[in-house]
């Protein structure tokens, strides 16, 4: 991650110019809670045909011309993964690890995220309350942190999927019965040591899959792909989660962990080619100034049809017959 100072400035800050910019220092830690991109190019459209730049300043017409360059072919792509995994293990199994230096946004981060995942559950399952089993699926979990301070207690069993061995095995000390809070109706049940790209999930498993913070790691292709999988692990009425930074058009690639943000537009290009609706869309606030906007989107494969517990005008007006 990059890390302003009063000496030298991330070179993706509004604030920086290109001298202050070559004084960048690049310190250890993550960009997947990341510091945003500078001065806004309107060159860029805003898609995912749109330009983009890397951590080291270059521009790029397109993201065709990134990926080509990146993961052009099979020996790159494996590079690509391979890198975005070692990165990750080399860094410590704690919240301020897997937050980059950023530990202190999980409170932040975990209010926003529960206000939504309740309006969420309250629309989909609005009368099955604690009647239905639901089953969650945490994705890239790292240490379980985004499960243990919320996913825990709304869903009966949590699957975790993590590719860095040493992240899922605190997550398995930390969501240990003994280290929980909750009744033992709610329990972390398994932990798949997996990349999103290789995963398959359970037929039908799923009530809730939960992408926060690890998408970027994906290449387009295999997003769009591992979509299009992971539909077939949703129950009926079931929906998917994704918790993502947001560049502000484009895309910005980061050399250092091999991971992209990518705009709102590119990010609903994808939904659209993975066959998923957006069904509700919210903006996290309460974050520092100096990191990339962060969204959360409820996507599922059908349009849900919106619950009216309330009676129409019409059938307001309209008596009841007495049979
Ligand atoms: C910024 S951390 C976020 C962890 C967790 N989601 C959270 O919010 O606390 C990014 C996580 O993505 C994982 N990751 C990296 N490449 C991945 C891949 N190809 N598939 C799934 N997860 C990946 C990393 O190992 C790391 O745990």
């Amino acid at each position: 991650m990059y890390v302003p100072s009063s000496q030298a400035v991330h070179p993706y800050c509004n604030t920086t110019t290109s001298a202050t910019a070559a004084a960048a220092v690049r310190l250890s830690g993550t960009s997947r809670i990341a510091l945003k991109e500078g001065t806004f190019d309107r060159r860029r459209l805003n898609n995912m045909n749109a330009g983009g730049s890397d951590s080291d300043g270059r521009e790029f017409k397109n993201s065709d011309e990134m990926w080509r360059e990146e993961v052009g072919d099979q020996s790159k792509k494996s590079e690509w993964y391979n890198k975005g995994v070692s990165y990750w293990q080399g860094v410590e199994a704690t919240v301020d690890g897997v937050l980059g230096g950023y530990g202190h946004v999980n409170d932040a981060d975990i209010k926003a995220s529960e206000a939504f995942l309740n309006s969420l559950l309250a629309e989909r399952f609005p009368d099955a309350g604690r009647a239905r089993h639901l089953v969650a699926l945490d994705c890239g979990s790292g240490i379980g942190r985004v499960t243990k301070n919320l996913l825990i207690r709304f869903f009966n069993e949590v699957d975790l999927l993590e590719p860095v061995s040493h992240f899922l095995e605190a997550a398995q000390v930390n969501l240990a019965p003994e280290n929980l809070m909750v009744s033992d109706e709610y329990k972390a049940a398994n932990f798949y040591c997996l990349t999103l790209q290789d995963f398959t999930p359970e037929a039908q498993r799923y009530d809730c899959i939960w992408i926060q913070w690890c998408i970027g790691h994906l290449a387009d292709d295999d997003l769009v792909s591992f979509f299009k999988r992971a539909k077939g692990g949703l129950k009926p009425g079931g929906f998917f989660v994704l918790k993502e930074n947001i560049a502000r058009a484009g895309f910005v690639l980061d050399k250092e962990d091999k991971s992209i943000t990518r705009s709102d537009s590119y990010f609903k290009e994808l939904f659209n080619q993975s066959g998923l609706h957006i069904w509700k869309m919210k903006d996290q606030n309460g974050f520092p100034d100096e990191l990339f906007a962060v969204k959360m989107y409820a996507l599922a494969a059908e349009m849900p049809r919106r619950v009216n517990r309330s009676r129409t005008r019409r059938s307001i007006n309209k008596p009841g017959l007495i049979k």
